[in-house]
């Protein structure tokens, strides 16, 4: 049987110490933890670990806002070094091996690196080393970044099929609202459902090296529980926090996720980006939302974009609502040539199929369609 998989993305903040530079205690305190979790034999470890930047600005004695791009992904290329070269002598005094792994979106879209990296990620858990993920901040420019690492962390556990996803920041969870401007902002310990409520009382980083704040994580946390995958925000100052966690002890907020969704099909939720849109009639839409059926050509009524075969597209209902994506089975120049021959009395007896249930999920829910 395949041991838990765990994936733990810890923030900058949780990393750096009040000037910014890498704080030797709260590594050693976060590979502590990793190490004594992953020698128990019963769980596999990847790390999202933040910080580059920050301990690349620090090193370098630039200031943390006013400067360009190329400035910080100049910091990112130092801080990354750094920081690898710390976890590796800290896991090394553990007896464990380590492995980097920098990511961009792109690579994650592709669905052919998305295996490779999925694969390489395998062959290094299999063989006990912890992979430890960050963004590749030097070569990421807005087209190709996840942005934010708490959307990495969320998609590295997609991508790993991971059984818990941990983001470790500096509080000990959501809030009714951000503590740091709210004084009587309560805690939410438990969450089966993440309602617009939420939403909104999660708003930006309240720190100078933080990015994205609760928004991200929010965000990052409902990717992964609609997934099939939990999730826990916790206080990385919190002692033991990670045992703690695994022995379902109260900290931080824990996020209970829904029915499991395959591998391809959370790639194709929450990892590509559509390069076109499938209109569909209602018929066609109560087929999809409530007999989980295929997309067949007799439910298409427009074709917007520019894709191929195997690209991810967008299905939209004739309000122009948002229904699901899928990977389709024809380009759009084909899609379109069949929409006209239908359209002059073709009949092809919905033999088509252009979306296969198996390469399609359906973001809306049921009661939600009148
Ligand atoms: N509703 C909320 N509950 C808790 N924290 C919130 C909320 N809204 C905003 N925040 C802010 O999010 C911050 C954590 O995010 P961030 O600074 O990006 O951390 P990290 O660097 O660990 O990713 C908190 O310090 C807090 O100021
Ligand atoms: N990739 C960047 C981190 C970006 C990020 O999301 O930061 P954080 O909000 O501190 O998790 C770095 O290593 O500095």
């Amino acid at each position: 049987m395949r041991r838990m998989r765990i994936v733990v993305k810890i923030g900058s903040s949780s990393l750096t110490n009040k000037q910014g530079q890498l704080s030797s205690d709260k590594m050693a305190c976060l590979v502590e933890q990793i190490a004594s979790v992953q020698s128990t034999g019963e769980y596999q470890m990847i790390l999202v670990s933040s910080g580059a930047v920050a301990a690349g600005l620090s090193k370098l004695g630039w200031p943390r806002s006013h400067i360009t791009m190329p400035e910080k992904q100049a910091a990112a290329a130092v801080g990354q070094g750094l920081l690898i070269e710390r976890y590796q002598k800290l896991f090394a005094e553990k007896g464990m091996g380590t492995a980097q792994l920098l990511l961009t979106r792109s690579d994650i879209e592709d669905r052919k690196r998305f295996i490779h990296i999925r694969n390489t990620a395998e062959t290094l858990l299999r063989h006990g080393i912890i992979p430890i993920v960050n963004e590749n901040d030097t070569v990421a420019v807005d087209e190709i970044r996840f942005g934010d690492n708490d959307t990495l962390g969320s998609l590295v556990a997609l991508m790993t099929e991971a059984n818990l996803l941990v983001l470790l920041t500096d509080i000990d969870g959501l809030y009714t609202a951000n503590p740091k401007e709210n004084v009587s902002a309560r805690r939410i310990p438990q969450v089966w459902k993440i309602t617009p409520e939420m939403e909104a009382a999660a708003s930006d980083s309240g720190s100078p090296v933080g990015t994205g704040g609760m928004r991200t994580k929010l965000a990052a946390a409902r990717m992964a529980v609609d997934s099939g995958i939990d999730v826990v925000i916790a206080s990385s100052s919190e002692p033991n926090v990670l045992q703690k966690i695994l022995e379902g002890k109260s900290v931080g907020t824990r996020f209970h996720s829904k029915q499991r969704l395959s591998g391809k099909k959370s790639w194709i939720a929450y990892g590509t980006r559509t390069e076109g849109t499938l209109m569909i009639d209602p018929g066609a839409v109560f087929a999809l939302v409530k007999q989980t059926a295929s997309l067949l050509l007799g439910g298409i009524t427009k074709v917007e974009g520019d894709f191929h075969e195997g690209s991810v597209v967008e299905i939209a209902a004739p309000d122009g609502r948002r229904i699901g994506k899928g990977m389709v089975s024809f380009s759009a120049v084909d899609l379109r040539i069949l929409l006209e021959r239908r359209q002059r009395g073709e009949k092809f007896h919905n033999i088509h199929e252009v979306i296969h249930r198996d390469a399609m999920v359906i973001l809306v829910r049921e009661e939600n369609l009148v």
